[in-house]
């Protein structure tokens, strides 16, 4: 598979990507495992803290129904670590072409950020048009990824920066999105209270949902949602 269809297919598997920034290598198996349980199987460990990447090899071994991958991804050196400790993709912040192009060396599907439409130029050039929208919220949110719908109608994004349970199906009804990414899943109190149950229970308040989109591999127009949730059906943004 190309790390293109490749990147697809992690943003398609499931509605939200937690964002997680692990402290402690010890909880990493119990807080992947309780995302996992909830039905949310695509993770993302940035590597803001020094624990992350032990944290992504534990949870690649014990784990290996997850998609665990590596965030904050700023450097072509990082593409490298980040695979031998077991990601199955990585995301970055920004794009670059040196880790764009390590990316592709390794053949590690990449997900990077842009925000404005030079950036989204950038990533098609070399190839990349499933991205992460980061800062989501502050970039113009819902109103900005329309707008980048114009010009760039084969580009699919991953909003991340903001959004929260509430907003997040505001983002997932778009056309252009296939899933969102967030730390809300997992809130600092309750990792560090150990509250496994309370983190499952985030991650299935939202996993039930679809994006019309990643329903139908990127053009879809119906849409999923949990059970006794009203049915946003008719709300469904198309955007060609
Ligand atoms: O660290 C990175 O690589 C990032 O690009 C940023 C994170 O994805 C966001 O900071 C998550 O945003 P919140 O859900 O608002 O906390």
């Amino acid at each position: 598979m190309s790390s293109a269809s490749a990147i697809q297919s992690i943003m398609t598997r499931a509605p939200v990507i937690p964002v997680l920034a692990i402290d402690e290598v010890e909880v990493a198996v119990d807080l992947a495992r309780a995302l996992v349980d909830g039905g949310l199987p695509v993770l993302e460990v940035t590597l803001r803290t020094d624990a992350a990447l032990a944290a992504v090899e534990a949870i690649a071994e014990a784990l290996p129904q997850a998609t665990v991958g590596v965030g904050t991804v700023i450097s072509a050196g990082q593409v490298a670590s980040a695979q031998s400790a077991g990601a199955r993709f990585v995301v970055s912040p920004g794009f670059t072409a040196s880790v764009a192009v390590r990316a592709q060396q390794l053949d590690l599907p990449l997900l990077p950020g842009v925000m404005t439409p030079s950036e989204v130029m950038a990533a098609v050039e070399a190839g990349l048009d499933h991205l992460k929208f980061f800062p989501a919220t502050a970039a113009g949110g819902a109103d900005m990824l329309k707008a980048l719908a114009g010009p760039f109608p084969q580009a699919r994004f991953c909003p991340t920066g903001g959004i929260t349970a509430d907003n997040h199906l505001s983002f997932l009804r778009l056309a252009n999105v296939l899933c969102v990414g967030g730390s809300w899943l997992a809130p600092a109190d309750a990792v560090a209270a150990r509250d496994w149950p309370r983190i499952r229970a985030l991650a299935a308040a939202v996993s039930g949902q679809r994006s019309p989109s990643a329903e139908a591999g990127g053009v879809g127009d119906r849409w999923y949602s949990v059970a006794g949730e009203e049915d946003p059906g008719s709300a469904f943004e198309d955007l060609r």
